[in-house]
């Protein structure tokens, strides 16, 4: 059984196949061989059971799972912020590894201009605008992202400034930046670190709150595939998987699987598990926030809890008002 080829599905992206290669070496490292699969888009997949049917959601893992499903591939490898919430029936989670930054990066033009107001710690938005010299001393700056979680905290911290839209793999989003007159644009600090593409002139952006699971890679595979689950197991690391899994209870428990922008980040120190949440309009204005510490073996259910009680702390009327504008 042992001269089985794993054969790991991956989207064709200079990211998506680094992350795919991560796992073929992890699996090379344990003794099973594997190949990558690419897998181009939905267009050429030949499959009779309607979409909806089998709970197939997320547009950047759909082709993949179908592909799993089809069996074509036998593990697929995914940005685990990027998988819903709900994985589609038949796939389970193999392994998650170890987390790599979780944090968002600013990438600029001008640091004199910029980089004071990316740092920008000693002053909270609304709470003391009034009192900064940041606040009022600096044009507004256009940024660029896609990303209404990154959209809404940046303009919940700095509401006259600009956002643009900006979509595509991080190669071609870095290149539009280069040719635009934006002043910066968002990224994942791990996207970017991953494929050696992190410029010099960036800046980590410490005040906000990454996406769920945000720097993290999850291996799916089938559920009766006992094989592969057990040669990607091998790399679970638990404690990625238990921080990532709270992240993602939080999400569900919020708004399932709907585009919002919420935020979570659980971290692991000695025996606790530290939780920080949130979730904001869409225009930034409105902002609920939630943060709990837990005993790690008391720290199952945290997501959910997190949840329920941002909920009752303003974050329901927040939730109705983003489903009302639907
Ligand atoms: N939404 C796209 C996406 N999905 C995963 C990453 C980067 C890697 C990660 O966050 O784990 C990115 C790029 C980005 O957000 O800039």
């Amino acid at each position: 059984m042992m001269n089985k080829v794993i054969r790991i599905g991956t989207r064709e992206s200079q990211l998506a196949v680094w992350q795919a290669t991560q796992v073929k070496d992890l699996l090379s490292q344990h003794g099973f061989a594997a190949e990558l699969v690419y897998i181009k888009s939905e267009g050429d997949i030949d499959l009779k059971t309607p979409l909806y049917e089998m709970g197939v959601q997320g547009i950047f893992t759909r082709s993949l799972d179908i592909a799993l499903l089809n069996n074509r591939i036998d593990i697929a490898v995914h940005s685990l912020k990027d998988v819903p919430t709900q994985l589609p029936k038949g796939i389970v989670t193999a392994a998650v590894l170890k987390r790599a930054s979780y944090k968002d990066l600013l990438v600029y033009k001008s640091e004199k201009q910029v980089v004071p107001i990316a740092i920008g710690s000693e002053w909270e938005g609304e709470a003391s605008s009034q009192d900064s010299p940041l606040a009022t001393s600096h044009l507004p700056l256009t940024i660029a992202t896609s990303s209404i979680r990154r959209k809404a905290q940046w303009l919940n911290r700095y509401p006259n400034h600009i956002i643009e839209n900006l979509r595509g793999n991080v190669n071609t989003r870095l290149q539009k930046l280069a040719d635009s007159h934006w002043n910066g644009a968002i990224f994942a600090a791990a996207g970017l670190e991953r494929i050696g593409l992190r410029p010099a002139h960036s800046i980590e952006l410490d005040w906000m709150l990454p996406a769920p699971a945000q720097g993290a890679i999850v291996v799916a595979c089938r559920k009766d595939d006992q094989y592969a689950f057990e040669a990607c197991h091998l790399f679970n690391d638990a404690h990625t998987a238990l921080c990532t899994g709270i992240e993602r209870d939080f999400l569900r428990a919020l708004l399932g699987g709907c585009s919002t922008p919420i935020s979570a980040l659980a971290s692991i120190a000695d025996d606790t598990v530290h939780f920080e949440g949130n979730i904001l309009s869409l225009d930034g204005k409105e902002k609920a926030s939630i943060e709990k510490t837990v005993a790690i073996n008391n720290s199952n259910n945290l997501g959910v809890i997190a949840a329920k009680e941002l909920l009752q702390n303003g974050g329901q009327v927040i939730a109705d008002q983003i489903q009302h504008a639907k």
